[in-house]
This record gives C-alpha cells, sequence and structure tokens, in this order.
C-alpha cells in the first residue's frame, strides 16, 4: 500500500500509478456535474475522492499552529490551516489556576472546538476502554445483529486468540439460530416507514409506542475468525438503547449508566467552557426550552445516551441531524481518538455550507444551543497514516502488556465517543421503565 505522503507527492511513482489506475477506471464514466449537488454533498464528495488525494487549505486545522504537535501533522503529510475558517478563541477554566484554549465559530453558534482537550494518557484509557469494556454485552454493537458475539466480547476473544490463549472457533452467524426454511426472503416483507419526527417531550410517548422490531440477520454471513470480524466492528451503544429502523430510542429495554471514564470527561469540558461567551453573545432565539439553557448546565449537564463509533480509513459518516433526543438544545460532547479526520458542519438543511474541521486524537467538539445542536454534519473522509506518537509502543508501568494489539488496530482507525443527553435532567418521561444500570 502506497503511504499517504508518497501519494500526496505528484512526482512520486505512487501518484503516478494512482493517476493511471484512476484514468482508467473513470474512463467510461458519464460527465458528471455538481450543479445538482446541495452544498454539504460538494463539500463531501470533495474530501472523500481517493484520487487526487484532497487538499485540505480550507479545512480548519488548529494544531497545524503548535509545535507540539508538529510530529502528529507530519506523519500522512496531511495539513489544513489555522486561518481556513472565521473563528474565535476562548479560555477554558480547569479550575485550580489550569487553563487550555478553545474555539468558537460565528457561522455555526454553539460549536465549540476544545483541542487536545483529552490527556495522552485518557485516549489511551478511552481507546482501551471502547474496545475491551465497553463494545461488548450487554451494550449493543453493529455486529450483534448478525453474529452470535462471545459474552467475553469480540475484543477479549481476539486478544486471547492471539495470545493464543484460547482455541481459535469461528464467530458464528445469528442466523444459524433461525430455521431458514420457513423465512420469507428478506427484501419482501413490507419496508417499514421511517418518519424520524424530531423527539420531544410533546411526543414521546408515541415515540415509545411505535414498535420497535430486531433487524433481520443476514443469511448470507458466513462463520469467520474473530480477526476478520474485528474491522467489522461500527458501533457501539451507550446508555439508553438506540433503534436504528426507526431511528428512535427503545426505552423499554431500560438503560445502562454511562461510564464515568466518559461522562467525567464530558462534565469536565462542559464545566470547562465560558458558556456567555460563547451563547451569551449571539441575539437570543426562541428556540431554547426552558429547563435547557446554557446558564444552567453546570448543573444540568448529565449525558444519558450515544455511541462510540469506530471508523477504518475507507468509512464514512454521511451527512445527518441528531434529533432523536428530547434534549435539543443541551450538549453532546464528541471525543476524536487515533486517526484524523475531516469534520463537516453545516446548518439546519444541507443546502447550507458546512465549514470542514480537521479533527485530530484528543479534540472534543462540543454541539450546543439551537443553531448547532440539529445542524447537519458528517465525517466524509478518515485521514490516511495519521495515528499520532502517543499511541506508538508500549508505556512504562503500563497495566498490562498487550498495547501492540491496540496498536496495530489503532493504525487505520479513528474512535469517536460520542455522548448526548436524552432527557432534561430531573424530566419524568413516565415511561415506567426499568433501570438496569
Ligand atoms: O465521528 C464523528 O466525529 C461524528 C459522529 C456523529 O456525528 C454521530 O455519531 O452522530
Ligand atoms: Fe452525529
Amino acid at each position: 500500500m502506497p503511504s499517504a505522503l508518497e501519494l500526496q507527492d505528484p512526482t512520486s511513482a505512487a501518484y503516478k500509478k494512482a493517476k493511471r489506475k484512476y484514468l482508467k477506471t473513470t474512463k467510461n464514466r458519464p460527465e458528471q456535474t455538481d450543479g445538482d449537488w446541495t452544498p454539504f454533498r460538494s463539500a463531501e464528495k470533495k474530501y472523500k475522492a481517493r484520487f487526487p488525494p484532497p487538499d485540505l487549505s480550507s479545512v480548519f486545522d488548529i494544531a497545524a499552529s503548535d509545535p507540539e504537535r508538529a510530529e502528529e501533522i507530519s506523519r500522512g503529510g496531511w495539513k489544513g490551516r489555522v486561518d481556513a475558517i472565521d473563528h474565535r478563541q476562548i479560555n477554558l477554566d480547569l479550575g485550580e489556576g489550569s487553563s487550555k484554549r478553545a474555539y468558537v465559530f460565528p457561522a455555526i453558534p454553539g460549536l465549540v472546538l476544545l483541542p487536545s482537550f483529552v490527556s495522552t494518557e485518557e485516549q489511551r484509557g478511552l481507546v482501551r476502554w471502547s474496545l475491551r469494556d465497553h463494545a461488548r454485552h450487554p451494550n449493543e454493537t453493529n455486529l450483534d445483529t448478525h453474529y452470535l458475539l462471545p459474552r467475553e466480547g469480540l475484543w477479549n476473544k481476539y486478544v486471547d486468540s492471539e495470545k493464543g490463549t484460547s482455541s481459535e472457533e469461528e464467530i458464528q452467524p445469528r442466523a444459524s439460530l433461525l430455521d431458514t426454511t420457513s423465512l420469507p426472503g428478506q427484501d419482501s416483507g413490507p419496508r417499514q416507514l421511517i418518519s424520524n419526527e424530531p423527539a420531544s417531550k410533546d411526543n414521546i410517548v408515541p415515540l415509545t409506542a411505535t414498535p420497535k422490531l430486531p433487524a433481520p440477520p443476514s443469511l448470507s454471513v458466513k462463520p469467520s475468525p474473530v480477526e476478520a470480524i474485528i474491522p467489522k466492528l461500527r458501533w457501539a451503544n451507550i446508555g439508553w438503547y438506540y433503534h436504528w429502523g426507526t431511528k428512535q430510542y427503545d426505552f423499554t429495554r431500560g438503560k445502562i449508566e454511562v461510564s464515568p471514564v466518559v461522562s467525567n470527561i464530558c462534565k469536565r469540558a462542559v464545566n470547562a467552557v465560558p458558556w456567555s461567551e460563547v451563547h451569551g453573545a449571539v441575539a437570543e432565539s426562541n428556540d431554547w426550552a426552558q429547563d435547557e439553557h446554557w446558564s444552567s448546565w453546570k448543573d444540568s449537564y448529565e449525558p444519558d445516551a450515544g455511541i462510540v463509533n469506530f471508523y477504518q480509513t475507507k468509512d464514512t459518516l454521511m451527512a445527518h441531524v441528531d434529533r432523536s433526543e428530547v434534549c435539543s438544545t443541551t450538549p453532546l460532547v464528541s471525543i476524536s481518538l487515533g486517526c484524523a479526520a475531516v469534520f463537516l458542519i453545516g446548518g439546519l438543511t444541507r443546502d447550507v455550507e458546512p465549514i470542514p474541521i480537521l479533527l485530530r486524537s484528543g479534540d472534543v467538539v462540543i454541539m450546543s444551543g439551537p443553531q448547532c445542536r440539529r445542524a447537519y454534519h458528517g465525517v466524509p473522509r478518515i485521514l490516511e497514516d495519521t495515528l499520532p506518537p502517543q499511541f506508538d509502543g508500549r508505556k512504562e508501568n503500563e497495566e498490562d502488556s498487550d498495547w501492540g494489539l491496540y496498536e496495530k488496530y489503532m493504525r487505520t482507525t479513528r474512535i469517536n465517543v460520542n455522548v448526548r443527553q436524552v432527557f432534561p435532567k430531573g424530566f419524568d418521561p413516565g415511561l415506567g421503565t426499568s433501570f438496569t444500570g
């Protein structure tokens, strides 16, 4: 595989080879015009492009001005610009006299970028937590639909099989439990229409009553060795269970407590932001819910749901709005780990031109307030060869010796821990659910 650096150098042999391949594969494609694309779609296409590699000079990259991140940036050669997007610096208050910088963007009031907010130790801890402790029962992952995952968790099984301490059994398809002779064809049933109506206090009871059937397991999945399944891990649920078929939370399944490993970092971030400087300077809109006002977040912010996203370098996340939470202005806290990515965020429709931000390991993004929390956003590109130095090798005194497996996995991975608040603190949705956390 040619490196990202080689592919960015038009004089390299790898670049010329990629160009020949690109010309050959695109030769008979009809000429495309971008006239019909929304501004959001055009931006996605620009950053997704494999050849020629996208120019990142319009991407906001605050690390580009930080000498401490010079080595990190040199890896992969991907670099944006500090002056690419209009921004304003604010100071975070971390208590005990310590402070850090954060950035806000006049184009998207309520968006806050906290670069390198998570320490390098915490980043390694969160990677371990995501894979070893979190992406397993009782938390749901994308793989549960199609595979019968080991009770000890897929990652732990992988580590044991690499260490030679477990037998190399294959992971069985979930469909092997079914009597397939009586199953209708998978595509033949009526499709459930998804209204994807934004959640609110007024419709939460009818939304909860919508039937939420489990997705059918694929019939074409074959038994596979554990190491072949690991790269297919795409998400693991946090807190309230999310039902992808209806794009609604399934409150009938109860709630798993958000791990303090994650919620403490999120609370630290929310408490450090001087919110009056973020939202106080913008004309007050009527879209703020009374009990979700920024002036009360120090007391009222309490995450109860979310997702851990696992991206391989070819994965993307299409433009979307997260609107299944009743809280529509409370902070959503998003932590980036591992490889860097281009993050796009625009407005309430795809017609608003998004701003591109380069997110690197340890960066935190907060989406808050009526103009940002329900803005379209997505991740069109994970940047190859960008694993930063803090993930290299095993650290002295590290709790166990298996870091090498995490490092190997992270070379081609970005993890995003995306944490939300569904209900205002103290709000009783009247669901009569049992709490399992
Ligand atoms: O990966 C990211 O930075 C964003 C993820 C996201 O938007 C989501 O999980 O809803
Ligand atoms: Fe999102």
